[in-house]
């Protein structure tokens, strides 16, 4: 379902269910601050993530679109601001206690052990849901990998699941990555730029089936990404990110078709745009 039908249904859906305005965010950024000496990465984030939206940040390189992951994911700790996730402050948590709290992330350079197969990086990550963080033992436990299995299999990557993870091509390495990431379980998954480097041939189906697996298990997802066609295909709302602000948020089809957005951040004229 793509992202516009996604809205459709929602608003078609129970008219008892609470309005978008109603809900309580899921994640809620205030005036996040960070320099790295005169290069201000944040210079003021405010940002509401609603539950089970799907938001893209795109922008310019160097806008602090990673940045803004880095210290949602305890990566980075911003000068000022707060994020509140599910109600409760979060800044100061490390990664892994971020982790345990519900929030995923996935990076823009996949994080897999390149010598050990999918499968066994699959094993591997939800040992680690477990608790269970040393390096070896989850290989040896037919339990990890059944359930490492149908991870695969969930993600299409059930094919691969003997193959060594430096033997996959680049699109299948972003997606066997990504399912590391939903092994922890989050509630809310931050990936930065799911589809960087994967063939044009291969992009739509990788995010196809990333985003159904994601609606399908309640996830809600913020993905930094620079294919337009991604962003206007399958996000909810899009935030523009420049110089270390949120220059413009909305849906896609009123962003993407703003004259200053398409001209700063896309980088080309509105009366070329047909
Ligand atoms: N740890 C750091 N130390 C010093 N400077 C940093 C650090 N992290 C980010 N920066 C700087 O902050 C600015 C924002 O970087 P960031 O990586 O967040 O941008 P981005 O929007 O994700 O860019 P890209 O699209 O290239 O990934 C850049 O000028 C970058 O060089």
């Amino acid at each position: 379902m793509s992202a516009s039908d996604h809205r459709r249904a929602e608003a078609a859906g129970d008219p008892d269910r609470p309005r978008e305005a109603t809900r309580a965010p899921l994640l809620s950024a205030r005036g996040l601050r960070l320099a790295f000496g005169g290069v201000k990465a944040a210079d003021g984030i405010d940002l509401d993530v609603m539950p089970g939206e799907f938001l893209a940040i795109i922008g310019p390189n160097g806008a602090g679109k990673t940045t803004f992951i880095n210290m949602t994911t305890g990566y980075l700790r911003p000068q000022a601001g707060s994020i509140d996730y599910d109600g409760q402050p979060i800044l100061g948590l490390s990664p892994r206690a971020i982790v345990k709290r519900g929030i995923g992330r996935s990076f823009q350079l996949p994080q897999l052990f390149s010598e050990h197969t999918v499968l066994e990086n699959a094993a591997l990550a939800i040992a680690a849901h477990a608790g269970l963080w040393s390096p070896l033992t989850p290989l040896l436990r037919p339990r990890y990998r059944e359930e490492a299995m149908a991870l695969l299999d969930r993600f299409g990557l059930a094919p691969l699941a003997e193959a060594r993870a430096d033997a996959l091509n680049e699109g299948a390495r972003k997606l066997a990555d990504i399912a590391m990431a939903a092994a922890l379980q989050p509630r809310l998954l931050l990936m930065d730029e799911p589809t960087s480097g994967v063939a044009a041939t291969e992009k739509m189906g990788i995010v196809e089936t990333l985003v159904r697996v994601l609606r399908d298990t309640g996830v809600t997802a913020v993905f930094v990404e620079h294919d337009m066609e991604v962003v206007e295909r399958f996000a909810d709302r899009v935030a523009v990110w420049s110089q270390g602000r949120i220059a413009a948020l909305g849906p896609p089809e009123q962003v993407l078709n703003d004259p200053a957005v398409l001209r700063d951040v896309i980088g080309i004229e509105p009366a070329h745009h047909a």
